[in-house]
């Protein structure tokens, strides 16, 4: 059962692009839900929330001075197998970059354990963030897909999980046979995910066609019957880099542009969400807007792989749905702050590049990517992004206090959207004191063990502990998981991979390959590419 909370205090949110409200506010959330919101503290205001017959439970939270409520970020482009990439592996362009660093570590979550250690990193670090919803690409590999949906659902963060449709143009131990054994594997996955979630709630499903160049058109084809047919979302990505336009261009002669293919095969709906979008022609965003679908605009990553400036505001200009994504490891922190941060640099010099200073993005704006645009673009937008009667809580505790010991200095003359702006362009996760997804308190660096769910627990006191070798903590991390598993009862479901059936997605994929002898070559490499 979720606590009953009225929250009181300083509240920030951007509900519609170009709006930034400031606020004092007292709220009432009731099983997760706002069901009561006045945009002023007084002791009326308390006594009303406390009032409602919905609320009458509720305990009351008060922010302190120089603390404020702020949505969840949502971050609706990041590949979590290539998170143990963030950092490193920028001198090459986008496609010998997939062929140099990406396709070579995304290969190896196959390795069930390495998908637990990687998944539960990345998952932790962009809660710590603030990020209560990720559109995450997976690898192609359904078990290991299914493991960061069953850590993302069992943590706390709202998910969507794809694991990557890819038939072609990729080395041969890390690509598919053929659009049905693609198709097969995503099934797979979206049968365990409506067990573990049927209201896809807080996981969901999302088709994923890697991109046009690593799908044949079976695939493509497939892939847009399987989304119709099951109602799910669909990422991709589009247009990002010359070098792989013209690869499309030369891959798919009958089709008019990028854009095109993908309309083509209906992988454009309004619960598309399409990565990059740097080089779109007037005609292509269009399309996108007649479709409705979104774009995640992903500027840390196109500045590191030098792809290229994707305009924001020609987008926004046409009327197309925008958000944010730090499209990690091509982006090189799961930090959407950074992300924010590089949108507002982008924008800046492209309006200096281009001699327009309305291709400038105010910070107004890039809150609202980083937020109810998100939501928009993932389709969630009456349900998170901001705060409103009848929308989940998903959201920050932010903390710019001297307690916080972060690296925001407020002085007494700072206005609050000073204060604002300080945060986004100096602060940290030292900054995020609470992190709420769905009326839960689940991280942040006021979130206490007794706070944390007990899987949380676990699995923090496990990484915490230095003296467990890499080899026990992965098999610790292993029971952890099946002894919550059972808890819980998940459904039993069977996993594709690499051809072969197996029992519990958890479970190995590879028959030859046994976790329990720490010796096994797999294992090596695991541990040393880690
Ligand atoms: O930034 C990117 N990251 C990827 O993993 C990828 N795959 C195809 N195109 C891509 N672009
Ligand atoms: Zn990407």
């Amino acid at each position: 059962m979720v606590e009953d909370i009225i929250f009181v205090g300083k509240l920030i949110h951007t509900p519609s692009l170009g709006t930034l409200e400031i606020e004092d506010a007292t709220v009432g959330v009731h099983q997760s839900k706002i069901v009561f919101l006045a945009k002023s503290v007084t002791d009326e205001t308390i006594r009303l929330a406390k009032s409602h017959h919905l609320l009458k439970n509720a305990r009351v939270q008060i922010l302190k001075p120089l603390q404020f409520f702020f949505p969840g970020f949502i971050d609706t482009h990041i590949h979590a197998p290539q998170y143990p990439n963030a950092g490193f592996g920028i001198d090459v362009p986008l496609l010998k970059w997939l062929e140099k660093y990406t396709f070579p570590l995304e290969s190896s979550f196959r390795n069930l354990d390495k998908a637990l250690e990687v998944y539960y990193r990345v998952i932790t670090r962009t809660l710590a963030y603030g990020t209560t919803f990720a559109s995450y690409f997976s690898s192609l590999h359904a078990p290991a897909s299914a493991l960061l949906a069953e850590l993302c659902f069992l943590l706390g963060q709202r998910a969507y999980i794809g694991k990557c449709n890819m038939d072609t143009l990729s080395p041969p131990h890390y690509c598919e046979k053929s659009p049905e054994s693609s198709i097969e594997a995503t099934n797979v996955l979206v049968s365990f995910m409506s067990k573990l979630d049927p209201e896809r709630k807080m996981v969901s499903p999302i088709v994923t066609p890697r991109f046009a160049p690593s799908c044949t058109k079976d695939l493509l084809q497939a892939c847009g019957n399987f989304a119709a047919a099951h109602d799910l979302p669909i990422q991709t990505h589009i247009s990002e880099n010359r070098g792989e336009i013209a690869l499309v261009r030369d891959l798919f002669p009958d089709r008019k542009s990028y854009t095109d293919v993908y309309d083509h095969y209906r992988l454009l709906t309004p619960k598309t969400v399409l990565a990059h979008g740097v080089y779109l022609e007037d005609e292509e965003i269009e399309t996108i807007l007649n479709r409705q679908s979104g774009i995640s605009h992903c500027p840390t990553s196109n500045a590191v792989i030098a792809s290229g400036m994707a305009n924001v505001r020609r987008l926004l200009d046409a009327g197309v749905k925008v958000s944010l994504g730090t499209d990690v490891s091509g982006g090189y922190t799961p930090n959407m702050l950074i992300a924010i941060r590089q949108a507002a640099l982008t924008s800046r010099s492209l309006a200096s590049v281009l001699k327009d200073t309305r291709i400038i993005l105010d910070l107004s704006e890039l809150l609202y990517l980083a937020t109810q645009g998100g939501a928009e673009v993932l389709g969630r937008g009456a349900e998170v992004g901001s705060f409103e009667e009848g929308k989940n809580w998903d959201a920050l505790v932010i903390d710019v206090s001297p307690q916080s010991n972060s690296p925001v200095d407020v002085y007494e003359h700072d206005s609050w959207e000073h204060i604002l702006s300080k945060w986004i362009f100096n602060g940290d996760d030292r900054n995020i004191a609470q992190v709420w997804v769905n009326g839960k308190l689940i991280a942040g660096t006021d979130c206490k063990v007794e706070d944390m769910s007990p899987i949380a627990t676990s699995l923090a006191s496990l990484y915490m502990d230095s003296v467990i070798s890499p080899v026990q903590k992965s098999l610790r991390l292993r029971e952890i998981l099946e002894s919550f598993t059972n808890t819980i009862s998940l459904p039993v479901t069977q996993c594709v991979n690499d051809g072969k059936v197996h029992a519990e997605p958890w479970k190995h994929t590879n028959e030859n390959y046994d976790h329990k002898k720490s010796t096994s070559m797999e294992r090596k490499q695991f541990l040393r590419s880690t």
